[in-house]
């Protein structure tokens, strides 16, 4: 499902961000991706997403090679990844309904197709009953459930968070990490990258480390 060949990214300001990378993970597979502040977590995650490329290498998501991909059909393959943030990124002045609903905006989707897609993701995470109130009503936990069943709603196959759990205390992380395994079982294909070594080492999971752009050890590489 996500395949990276000798993948290189270097930033002009600051050098090689990420050096020689390969992996490969299977559809449904859950894997974390841990390292220092600054060891390029993030960049690889947003190399898949698509919202920047690599200098070097070629990257391979559900059989497409992003190098190759028609522009055309970036918007698709966006759709195609769902991405968690640790600052969820809600729209605060929007209900939850309408956060969850922005993704399928641009799909074309009947207006009571959209309905029952948001409340499905909405029930996914537990906040159905939420689905009127605003952002800052929530909880921090809350808010970040809301920021997955908007990455969720599109139902795309690669789920990819950053840092998702960076603000919210060990049980409800925990929590948010069980949700993650979820999808896992019905097929979704999850890279999670974080600073949470207990809750990593808790759960039996492929881990990559990254430090200083270089893959130091993945412990799914038998
Ligand atoms: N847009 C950019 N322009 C220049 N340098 C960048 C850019 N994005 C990231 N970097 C640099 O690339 C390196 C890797 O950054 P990245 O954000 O991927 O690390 P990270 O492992 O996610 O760190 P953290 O855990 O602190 O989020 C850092 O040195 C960072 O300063």
């Amino acid at each position: 499902m996500i395949r990276f060949e000798h993948v290189f990214k270097r930033y002009p300001e600051r050098g090689e961000a990420l050096t020689n990378i390969s992996f490969e993970m299977k559809v449904g597979e859950m894997a974390f991706l841990t390292g220092h502040s600054g060891a390029g977590k993030s960049t690889l995650l947003r190399l898949i997403g698509l919202l920047e490329r690599p200098s070097r290498g070629q990257i391979l998501v559900n059989g497409r090679n992003l190098a190759t991909l028609p522009r055309r059909q970036i918007p698709y393959h966006r759709r195609q990844v769902g991405m968690i943030f640790q600052d969820h990124r809600l729209l605060p002045d929007r209900s939850i309904f309408d956060n969850v609903a922005l993704p399928l905006v641009v799909t074309g989707l009947g207006q009571k197709e959209v309905g029952r897609r948001v409340r499905a993701a909405l029930d996914q995470v537990g906040l159905l009953k939420r689905e009127r109130a605003t952002p800052v009503a929530l909880s921090g936990g809350e808010q970040q459930r809301v920021g997955i069943a908007r990455a969720i709603v599109g139902r795309p196959p690669v789920l990819l968070a950053d840092e998702p759990t960076g603000n919210l205390d060990p049980d409800l992380s925990r929590e948010i990490f069980e949700l993650f395994e979820r999808f896992q079982y019905v097929g979704v294909t999850l890279l999670i990258a974080t600073h949470d070594l207990a809750l990593v080492n808790s759960m039996q999971h492929r881990t990559f480390t990254l430090d200083d752009g270089r893959l130091l050890n993945d412990t799914g590489r038998w």
